[in-house]
């Protein structure tokens, strides 16, 4: 039934250019009978409720896991509804200026709530193997449904215009006598001044030459748009890899305590539900074990303390907690908001269940280096960010950070490390880390901070990057901190620095 309603997937020979006054005027006159295509189908009408609520403020990966379980949403329709949400989400930068032309007004002038259903209706017709005929007409009878009769038939008018060129004939044309960097930003949809920090980051972190640096920065703009796979960590001493790979993971070549999934849901392994493993970023799990295998001459009996200054939601702790247990040392996961505090606990439950000993508390990271001075041996800031190393993950992020989020997070971001120094013994270890490349958030801030004070080296992190099989992990950058990326190594593009205090 669900092919049907798609009307079945594209063949191989490519995008079909369908006579579209036909399929369109087909797929109303196809509504008119059916009950059910009045009111639109649910998987459609799922991806909807997902755009509206994302337009109110909430996060799509969030919401759009609740909106399916309401619907009774599973296997193939899910997947549908979920690339339909993400896709529509993710690439209405290019959508937008293909919707005004079609609809000859500024976007800023429809109706959110037609906007959102015409992004569907665009997504379906130029990014998804969705026949033209069943794109048009099951918008329009969702557009019925939600946006009321007289905006189903702009909707109609409007998906017939879009349906009329291919994919490749609009980037022209929505592309055409723009500058450069905004014509990259259309076509792979992200605002231009995220392009033209990338553009920077991947210059600044030497991932590319000035030769290179375009071609390069098309393939981290088409990776920010790949759906991820989803990564899995197993928690050593909860869970192992083996484990994983019964479910049907596959060994991650990248993460010694990583798996892929290919498909099926995450949530149906045991060891997922049970807290033992979880969905993990690989590069989160280096990040992690980077941390934990920089080395730091301790003679103390009592064993090593480790802190987490910034922990919710509580992923890298919930290695890092497990991984302290193995070294014999004692974690304090901090954070400051009480419901990710919360989070961070529901994280760490399988290993406070088997006895891993780690502190939990809410508090403002700023305050600890006062608090507690020269008192851990390894601190991990994994500081608050712009995110724009996780474009991939989150489909509505590029669209709601602003050039100017960069100036307040990095003033953060100084504090916050200032502190971990601060709490950090001489000859102990900080990590510093962002989901972000930007060059202000990683190596600015590391490296102003290593100029103004004289009680802290930066050290290179590179060889604490080992692969599956133990080999160093290429391309990592210049040194001596690493950046990872979606392109080069399938991760989200995250930043480390090693720093060690030095007195
Ligand atoms: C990038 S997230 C950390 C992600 C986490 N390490 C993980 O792997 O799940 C940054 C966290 O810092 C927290 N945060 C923001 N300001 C803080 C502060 N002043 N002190 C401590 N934590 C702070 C945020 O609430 C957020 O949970």
């Amino acid at each position: 039934m669900a092919d049907d309603r798609r009307g079945g997937f594209r063949n191989s020979r490519g995008r079909q250019r369908p006579d579209v006054r036909r399929d369109v005027d087909r797929g109303r006159s196809a509504s008119r009978p059916s009950e059910r295509r009045r009111e639109g189908d649910p998987a459609r009408r799922a991806a909807y409720d997902v755009l509206r609520a994302v337009e109110r403020g909430a996060y799509a990966n969030l919401e759009l896991p609740k909106i399916l379980r309401n619907a009774g949403l599973t296997g193939r329709d899910a997947g549908f509804a979920t690339e339909l949400t993400y896709g529509a989400i993710r690439m209405r930068g290019f959508y937008d200026p293909v919707i005004e032309l079609a609809a000859g007004r500024p976007v800023a002038q429809i109706d959110p709530p037609v906007l959102d259903t015409l992004r569907l209706g665009a997504h379906q017709l130029l990014g998804m193997r969705v026949p033209s005929h069943a794109a048009a007409s099951e918008t329009v009878a969702l557009a019925r449904s939600v946006n009321g009769t007289g905006a189903s038939g702009f909707v109609n008018a409007v998906l017939r215009r879009v349906s009329e060129r291919t994919r490749e004939e609009w980037l022209a044309e929505v592309t055409a006598g723009r500058e450069p960097d905004d014509a990259l930003a259309v076509e792979h949809s992200h605002p231009a001044w995220v392009v033209r920090a990338l553009r920077s980051a991947l210059l600044g972190h030497g991932a590319t030459t000035d030769e290179r640096v375009e071609g390069d920065l098309v393939r981290l703009l088409a990776a920010d748009n790949d759906p991820p796979q989803v990564s899995l960590v197993a928690r050593p001493g909860l869970a192992d890899v083996d484990e994983l790979v019964e479910a049907g993971a596959e060994r991650s070549p990248l993460s010694p305590v990583g798996a892929r999934l290919g498909s099926g849901d995450p949530g149906a392994i045991q060891a997922v539900r049970d807290t033992r493993a979880a969905v993990q970023d690989e590069g989160s799990q280096l990040l992690a074990l980077a941390l934990a295998g920089a080395e730091v001459p301790s003679d103390d009996p009592e064993g090593e303390q480790w802190l987490d200054l910034c922990a919710g939601p509580g992923g890298k702790t919930g290695l890092l907690a497990v991984l302290a247990r193995q070294q014999g040392a004692l974690l304090f996961a901090n954070e400051v908001s009480e419901h990710r505090t919360e989070l961070v606990r529901k994280t760490l439950r399988a290993a406070l269940d088997d006895g891993v000993e780690v502190m939990i508390g809410t508090g403002d990271g700023r305050d600890l280096g006062r608090e507690e001075p020269d008192t851990y041996d390894r601190v991990l800031v994994d500081a608050p960010c712009t995110g724009l190393g996780a474009l991939r993950r989150r489909p509505e992020a590029r669209w709601r950070r602003t050039a100017s989020d960069v100036a307040d997070l990095t003033a953060l971001q100084r504090e916050l490390l200032r502190s971990a120094v601060d709490a950090t013994r001489p000859g102990g270890v900080i990590g510093y880390a962002t989901c972000s490349p930007h060059i202000a958030e990683t190596t600015v801030v590391v490296d102003d901070l290593v100029r103004s004070r004289d009680d802290v080296v930066l050290e290179d992190a590179r060889p604490l990057f080992k692969d599956a099989d133990g080999r160093q992990i290429d391309a990592l950058g210049n040194g001596p901190s690493v950046q990872l990326w979606p392109h080069l190594h399938g991760t989200d593009a995250m930043f480390f620095a090693l720093l060690r205090k030095t007195s």
